[in-house]
């Protein structure tokens, strides 16, 4: 009589395979107004993994807002984590320590809090906007964004207007800060697709007191 062996990958097979790398590849791209734009591709090794679990683990909250005297849902799922709280996984933990890190002298504080955005498929979007809830609409800040599971564009557009508008698409553990005047004078977005796209967490990192 033969036992059934479950295969299973030990804890120390799952860990080794979530890698971050190291962020001296960080390119600049000046937008212009006194923003700008780091991008690493594939910082994160194994992110298809953590977006996984990140499904899997986050408690997602589905939120709604009064627009034009209706409510209606906020087009994505989302979860947020204090300064002081511990992140959804470790390796989000390091990935915060790290741009802490790289960013210190020219951010002159830490990366603190972390939103996530989970967009389900190409109807989850964000609309345009600068993260100018806090101090980021008076001061030059950054926001760090670490993005899994598959790719969704992010565009960027000077608040002065003009046509010139920037498309990134992120996933897959790609990295984007944006950083400067970005949050004030460019606003964001990740648009609707009618395209077929598959389901993408964007983990946000940011100072304390910018939202
Ligand atoms: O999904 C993203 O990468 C952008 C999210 C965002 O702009 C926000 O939550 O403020
Ligand atoms: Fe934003």
């Amino acid at each position: 009589m033969h036992d059934t062996v479950h295969l299973q990958p030990s804890l120390f097979e799952e860990a080794a395979d979530l890698r971050l790398g190291p962020l001296d590849g960080v390119q600049r791209l000046v937008l212009g107004d006194g923003a700008w734009l780091d991008v690493l591709p594939g910082w994160l090794r194994g992110a298809d993994q953590l977006f996984e679990q990140l499904v899997a683990t986050v408690p997602w909250r589905a939120e709604q807002r009064e627009m034009y005297e209706r409510t209606v849902d906020v087009p994505r799922l989302l979860a947020s984590y204090p300064a002081d709280a511990e992140p959804p996984h470790p390796v989000l933990g390091e990935a915060r320590a790290a741009l802490s890190r790289h960013y210190a002298a020219e951010l002159g504080e830490p990366f603190r809090t972390l939103g996530l955005c989970y967009y389900r498929d190409g109807r989850d979007s964000v609309a345009w906007h600068g993260d100018r809830i806090g101090r980021g609409a008076r001061e030059n800040t950054m926001v760090a964004i670490l993005s899994v599971g598959e790719p969704r564009v992010l565009a960027l557009r000077p608040r002065s207007g003009g046509a010139a508008v920037v498309r990134r698409p992120l996933g897959h553990g790609d990295l984007v800060v944006m950083g400067g005047s970005c949050q004030r004078t460019w606003e964001h977005a990740v648009p609707k697709t009618a395209r077929p796209v598959g389901p993408r967490i964007s983990i946000q990192f940011r100072p304390r007191g910018v939202a």
